[in-house]
């Protein structure tokens, strides 16, 4: 689809330039252009297009970087973009409008004082991506905030550099380049940026790079997104459908050769299924790759020898057993997807990230082992997956957290670009998607406006005070608890009237519902007894 597109060379941004960069793109937001809807929908617009127009060159550089079939990079990069780039159009006037605030949020007593959620952009944002998804998870945060109304300067991974070229072009040709741009490099340039002032740092990429970003944000008090990784863990239980398990969970280490943070580190099983899960696994493997993983013109490779050397360490330095693939060829930074069995916690293919094709098995002998086991190893990974009875996946959910789940299958939650998505803890803060992303890059502003007709009714507030007006709004505003000093709910007056006058229920709609049922029960009946 792709072969005869050329790919520029990549080149650094030189580390002068970085502050012009960034001066511009401030300056783009202080003409206020930005918050005007129009703008923000013609950039938008453009970026839809720019994407389908560079769609060849994307996919040559997707291949060139990381050898993604043009069916993954139209799924997970291209296609996926264009759908964000729809949906921001789609629902931004209704995200972007003022939001009324009234009851229950502003007591009756202020009804009158206009209080509303004003949408404001946070100004001129910084987003810094890694290389897994090199366009997508570049992108896909600033579809947020052009939808919010920033103004931004955005990072490639340089790992990726044919990518990173070609999202250079394709920003700088096709949107207002005062209001974005792109600089390209690796540390000394993102050290560069984060020099600058930004209204918000949107980091993707690994828990130790955003600590560094983090602490660097932290001395200008710049708020930070960080979407990190984890040791993710997968939990099987008796319960399980076994081959659907194996196959599902093969599938989460194949999509971008297992290069997806959100893919399993490792998986809790219980030991008497061990045997018939690693037949289902190798049986998996062979359906999809019927001439080897190899020779399949869908399956991606390590993005470079660094990350190859790594995954490979992981595999040397295990004292487990490789029970499915275990293959690998340097030469074109090739490693087949990999089951490994093991008998430790401790052991490295349990302890470090593998973000790769290569995941371990772990026996245990009962769903409480697992979970202190996986609580152990990573309290709050990126995701967890858990193949059980519906008791036992609600049990995984309640014991342990993650950013995000999947029950019966690999990172399903995940593969929905319209769903909030984010990590907990150590795995990352902040969440994006949809309406995530508009509200990520947004001042939620209250503002209320006070009447001057109403003085008379708010002086309480101005000295002398006068302890008995106090009272009186007291009286009007605070609640009385339906609570005694131990916590007991206490059934007065007001519970009874409002189980006997809502005929049951709480909710003041379900009862006007369930007084209609009973005016109407009554109508018929009545009518029926005199005829
Ligand atoms: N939660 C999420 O959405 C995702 C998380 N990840 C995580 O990212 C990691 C892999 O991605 P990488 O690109 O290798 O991450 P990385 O952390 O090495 O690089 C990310 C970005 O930071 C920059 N960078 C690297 N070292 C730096 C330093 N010392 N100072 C300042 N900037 C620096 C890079 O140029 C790149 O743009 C994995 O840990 C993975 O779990 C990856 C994709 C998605
Ligand atoms: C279309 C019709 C039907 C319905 C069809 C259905 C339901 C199709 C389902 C398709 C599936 C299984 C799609 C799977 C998609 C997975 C994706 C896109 C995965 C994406 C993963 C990503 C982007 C990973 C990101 C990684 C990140 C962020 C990371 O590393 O951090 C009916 C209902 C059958 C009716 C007929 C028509």
């Amino acid at each position: 689809m792709a072969s005869n597109v050329v790919l520029a060379e990549f080149q650094a941004t030189a580390l002068d330039a970085i502050p012009k960069f960034a001066s511009t793109a401030r300056g783009a937001f202080r003409t206020h252009k930005t918050k005007k809807l129009a703008w923000r929908q013609m950039q938008l617009r453009r970026l839809y297009w720019a994407l389908d127009d560079y769609q060849p060159q994307l996919l040559a550089a997707l291949k060139k970087d990381l050898n993604k079939s043009d069916f993954e990079a139209l799924f997970t990069e291209v296609d996926w973009l264009k759908k964000d780039c729809m949906f921001m159009l789609d629902n931004l006037e209704k995200y972007a409008k003022d939001e009324k605030l009234g009851a229950p949020d502003v007591p009756f007593t202020y009804s009158f004082m206009k209080f509303r959620t004003r949408k404001e952009p946070l100004g001129t944002v910084l987003i810094i991506g890694p290389y897994n998804f090199p366009v997508q998870l570049l992108l896909a945060p600033l579809i947020g905030a052009i939808g919010a109304g920033c103004t931004a300067v955005i990072k490639p991974s340089e790992l990726t550099p044919a990518c990173a070229m070609v999202i250079k072009e394709l920003i700088e040709t096709r949107l207002d380049t005062s209001a974005f741009a792109v600089v390209n490099g690796g540390i000394p340039e993102t050290n560069a940026l984060m020099n600058e002032k930004w209204d918000k740092v949107f980091f993707t990429g690994s828990a130790a790079v955003g600590t560094i970003i983090a602490k660097k944000a932290a001395e200008t008090l710049t708020p930070v997104v960080l979407e990190l990784g984890g040791k993710n863990p997968a939990f099987i239980t008796k319960n399980a459908n076994l081959a659907l398990a194996a196959k599902r969970l093969l599938w989460g280490k194949t999509l971008n050769s297992g290069q997806v943070c959100l893919s399993q580190n490792y998986v809790l099983i219980h030991k008497d299924l061990v045997p018939t899960f690693i037949t289902f696994l190798n049986q998996a493997y062979k359906d999809m790759f019927p001439n080897g993983a190899k020779a399949s013109p869908d399956l991606g490779r390590i993005v470079n020898q660094r990350h190859f050397q790594r995954l490979k360490k992981m595999l040397d330095d295990t004292s487990g057993k490789i029970v499915m693939g275990g293959g690998m060829d340097e030469s074109e930074n090739f490693i087949e997807p990999t089951a490994v069995l093991v008998n430790s916690v401790d052991d490295s293919m349990m302890q470090e990230e593998s973000f790769g094709p290569i995941f371990s098995i772990y026996p245990v002998n009962s769903l409480d082992e697992a979970l202190n086991v996986a609580n152990l190893v990573h309290r709050t990974p990126l995701s967890l997956f858990t193949f059980g009875s519906k008791a036992e996946n609600q049990r995984v959910l309640n014991e342990m957290t993650s950013g995000g789940a999947t029950l019966n299958d690999a990172y399903f939650h995940a593969s929905v670009n319209t769903v909030p998505f984010g990590g907990v803890g150590d795995s990352g803060w902040g969440a994006y998607r949809g309406k995530a992303s508009f509200d990520s890059f947004t001042h939620f502003r209250t503002v209320s406006e006070t009447p001057a007709w109403a003085e008379k009714l708010i002086s309480v507030r101005y000295m002398p005070f006068d302890m008995s007006q106090l009272k009186l709004l007291n009286r009007l505003t605070i609640k009385k608890p339906d609570f005694d000093r131990s916590g007991k709910v206490v059934k007065g007056f007001g519970y009874w009237a409002s189980l006997v006058f809502g005929l049951g229920g709480k909710s003041a709609k379900g009862a006007l519902l369930r007084w209609a049922v009973v005016l109407v029960a009554h109508y018929v009946y009545t009518n029926r007894v005199g005829n």
